[in-house]
């Protein structure tokens, strides 16, 4: 009654951005995502019947008692889809810079899927576990899987065609991620929050519905036809209008700030030099760079050049989930 698993973050390049129902996290519309090989989170879960509850430790501390409520609310639908009724002790090591802007919640709960299913008997198919980890953050649906991944927003009211399915595999298209790091005063809105904000008032989102389904296809025919430039072009383009959005929400916020859009100006100066770079961001002033392996060097030293940043993590495109020995 134990198994322990390993699960990669994810950033995406067609943006999840508003639920079409909170409880079961059903999107608004489809998104796209490649895995990343650096960051990633291992997580062990061990069933015992003497417990009188679930036990949460993260990073060798016990966890808040708010941090394993939400995680015990997780265990409650596996523990209702396996029928089990004893408590576990989970144990989490994140290996995500969430300073760099990745919440480690999409590698957490995918992690926390794997090995919490696995644990409880569960042989679930890589869809079935892609809606599992759906239901504790929907990035997270998409962190089964490596490489590029679509996550399909489905119609059904029940959710069951809404899960994540591989599109290329992580070996097929060698593409680097520059995670820069800047600095960061302000409070985040958590992406939870900001989607659920625009959605219910910010006039741009139906702008935002009737434009992610083209960038989706523009997308995936870039990935086809490994066009680089229509990749870049349409990841940048489509972050944009997610964050476009946030402005006429009520109260209106914005991700960015000033060190945010220095490094946006900095990536469209390199393409005026030839230099191949495009930025996407996600519920955060970071900013991740996308271009290919030839240029990589050029374009880090001309960002690294830039006093608002504070760090820069190199990422290839990564591997879905693994199971570990204990
Ligand atoms: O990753 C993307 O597609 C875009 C975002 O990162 C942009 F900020 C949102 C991720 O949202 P998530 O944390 O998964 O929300 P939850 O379902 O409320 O847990």
């Amino acid at each position: 009654m134990k198994a322990k698993a390993r699960a990669h973050t994810n950033i995406a390049l067609i943006k999840y951005w508003g639920k079409r129902d909170e409880a079961l996290f059903l999107p608004t519309n489809s998104s796209l995502s490649i895995t990343l090989d650096k960051f990633y989170t291992d997580t062990s879960v061990r069933f015992d019947p003497k417990l009188q509850a679930d036990q949460f430790f993260l990073n060798g501390q016990q966890a808040s008692q708010q941090e394993t409520t939400k995680i015990s609310a997780f265990m409650d639908k596996i523990r209702l889809l396996a029928g089990e009724k004893h408590y576990a002790v989970i144990t989490s090591e994140n290996h995500v810079p969430t300073a760099a802007g990745f919440a480690s919640s999409a590698s957490g709960y995918a992690a926390l899927a794997a090995a919490a299913t696995k644990a409880v008997g569960l042989e679930l198919d890589n869809r079935a576990l892609s809606q599992v980890a759906r239901q504790g953050s929907g990035s997270a649906s998409r962190s089964i899987y490596g490489g590029f991944v679509e996550w399909q927003k489905g119609e059904l009211e029940d959710g069951l065609d809404c899960y994540a399915v591989p599109l290329l595999d992580k070996d097929a298209w060698d593409l680097r991620v520059l995670a820069i790091e800047v600095s960061s005063v302000a409070k985040k809105v958590l992406s939870r929050e900001g989607m659920k904000r625009t959605v219910e008032t910010s006039p741009f989102y139906q702008g935002w519905l009737h434009a992610v389904e083209l960038d989706l296809q523009t997308m995936k025919q870039a990935i086809a036809t490994r066009d680089f430039t229509l990749l870049g072009k349409t990841l940048e383009a489509n972050a944009c209008k997610m964050h476009a959005t946030t402005l006429g929400a009520n109260p209106p916020f914005l991700y960015w700030n000033s060190a945010t859009m220095q490094v946006m100006e900095a990536v469209q100066a390199l393409r005026d030099q030839g230099l191949e770079a495009y930025f996407t961001i996600d519920a955060g002033p970071n900013v991740k760079v996308v271009c290919q392996p030839s240029q990589v060097d050029q374009i880090t030293s001309q960002i690294q050049s830039l006093d608002v940043v504070q760090s820069i993590q190199h990422c290839r495109i990564g591997p879905g989930i693994s199971y570990l020995d204990q």
